[in-house]
């Protein structure tokens, strides 16, 4: 565990710039197809639905007639390309291939060929489960500023969105529509979504708790839309002013308006694994939430996770339905995400330079970083397409306006080493 927090090590790179060093350990960066933009051909129906996006060049070899239960997961079968593969991609995953031998003397050819067995034994039973590629949702503009004490003019928030779009990411929640007495930060939902809304390639999903809202996210030029329950009542009330039953019934209500307009629905389930008032949160209460948003046509349902709910939620809700929503208030979204991703999961949720936390949820921190999810899928050769360096440079825009250091360990990691390189 410890290499994935290992900073670079770019001393050892003494002739790259630093962002070329950032470069070097970022998966290419190349734009999702508009009709690939990880919900397939699955609308409200949640039918032959990928959540994940995928580069072709690069999946020929993982094709759904070969997996036809996961279309992204490893090949896992081929254990010697598998270890041939590792070897060429990302620093920390060199050190489960088995060309980096540097360790060990001629002297020792048995124990070598011992221990790269060992290893290649250990890679597999890591990797085993990982996905090609992890679909990021980028929540930046929505959950990360709902809760910031000033209120962000549109046009920071529309140049945002922009330059978010820019570094690969194919999916933006953009903002909400939601009561502007209850969320005054995200008042101006229309003109943000007026703003982006012909963004080309991009997926501009935004909040809805309610008929009003979806009627006037459409009427602003949304094509996708999120609703949110919660898996716990007291979260339920303060958040949405309501009962888990009711908000579900409003959901239904939602997701029907949308299915006839072929508009897409994700989900969300709060309190996953705990609430801020109610303290543990059973895991069957969060599988029922799920199966109903699942059942009224959600395409996808975001969790937050540790593995017993992931279990239980994945007896009622298909794997490839699923993404993971972290915020960081107990430093462990990174490792969640990692075991997550072991679990067969392929689609997560970061906010650009950790922002976030929700106005409702008292004590909950900013999102896991993008940046920080970026960077360990680039050290575990799992693709994104997303651009780590121009991701940390639109950081660095949203933290200079907001008049704070950005809340990515990598962002501070990376640009510590900038600064220190500059001094040679
Ligand atoms: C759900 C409501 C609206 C109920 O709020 P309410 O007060 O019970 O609503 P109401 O139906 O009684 O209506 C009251 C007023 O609100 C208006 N209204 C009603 N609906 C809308 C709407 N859609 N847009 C604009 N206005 C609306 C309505 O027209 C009326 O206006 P008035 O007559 O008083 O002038 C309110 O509680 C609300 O907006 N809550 C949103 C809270 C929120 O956004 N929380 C943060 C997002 S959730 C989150 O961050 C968690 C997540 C998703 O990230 C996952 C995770 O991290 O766990």
């Amino acid at each position: 565990m410890s290499s994935l927090e290992e900073p670079l090590g770019f001393d050892k790179l003494p002739s790259m710039n630093t962002m070329d060093r950032v470069q070097r350990f970022s998966s290419g960066c190349c734009r999702p197809q508009v009709d690939n933009l990880g919900m397939g051909n699955c609308f409200i129906e949640g039918r032959s639905c990928s959540t994940s996006n995928s580069c072709s060049e690069d999946n020929e070899d993982y094709t759904a007639e070969t997996y036809p239960w996961k279309r992204q997961t490893r090949d896992m079968s081929r254990r010697n390309s598998f270890s041939q593969k590792t070897m060429t991609i990302g620093r920390n995953s060199m050190k489960f291939g088995i060309v980096d031998n540097s360790f060990y003397t001629s002297d020792y050819q048995h124990s070598q060929k011992r221990n790269n067995k060992d290893m290649q034994d250990m890679a597999y039973k890591f990797m085993k489960g990982m996905p090609e590629f992890v679909k990021i949702v980028e929540v930046g503009p929505r959950d990360g500023l709902q809760n910031e004490k000033n209120v962000v003019p549109t046009d920071v928030k529309v140049e945002l969105i922009h330059r978010l779009a820019s570094t690969g990411l194919s999916v933006i929640e953009a903002t909400s529509f939601v009561s502007p007495k209850w969320v005054p930060q995200l008042a101006d939902a229309k003109d943000v979504m007026q703003a982006v809304h012909n963004l080309g390639g991009i997926r501009l999903p935004v909040l809805t708790p309610n008929l009003k809202g979806f009627e006037a996210a459409i009427a602003a030029g949304a094509r996708e839309v999120a609703v949110f329950a919660s898996a716990s009542e007291s979260f339920s009330k303060s958040n949405i002013n309501c009962s888990i039953e009711e908000s579900l019934a409003r959901y239904r209500a939602v997701t029907s308006a949308a299915k006839a307009l072929s508009i897409p629905v994700r989900g969300y389930v709060s309190c996953v694994v705990g609430c801020p008032v109610e303290g543990s949160v059973p895991p069957s209460k969060v599988a029922y939430v799920a199966k109903a948003l699942y059942d009224m046509g959600c395409f996808e349902i975001s969790l937050g996770t540790v593995v017993p709910m992931l279990l239980a939620v994945m007896a009622v809700v298909p794997t490839e339905k699923l993404a993971v929503h972290f915020h960081d208030t107990y430093g462990q979204s990174l490792p969640n995400i990692l075991v997550s991703l072991q679990m067969g999961i392929s689609a997560v949720d970061s906010s650009v330079a950790g922002l976030g936390g929700c106005p409702y949820a008292k004590g909950a921190s900013g999102n896991v970083a993008t940046e920080d999810v970026v960077y360990m899928l680039n050290g575990l050769g799992v693709k994104t397409n997303v651009d780590i360096e121009k991701l940390m440079s639109v950081g660095d825009f949203i933290g200079k306006h907001l008049g704070r250091p950005s809340g990515s360990k990598t962002a501070i990691a990376l640009s510590r080493v900038t600064a220190d390189s500059s001094k040679i």
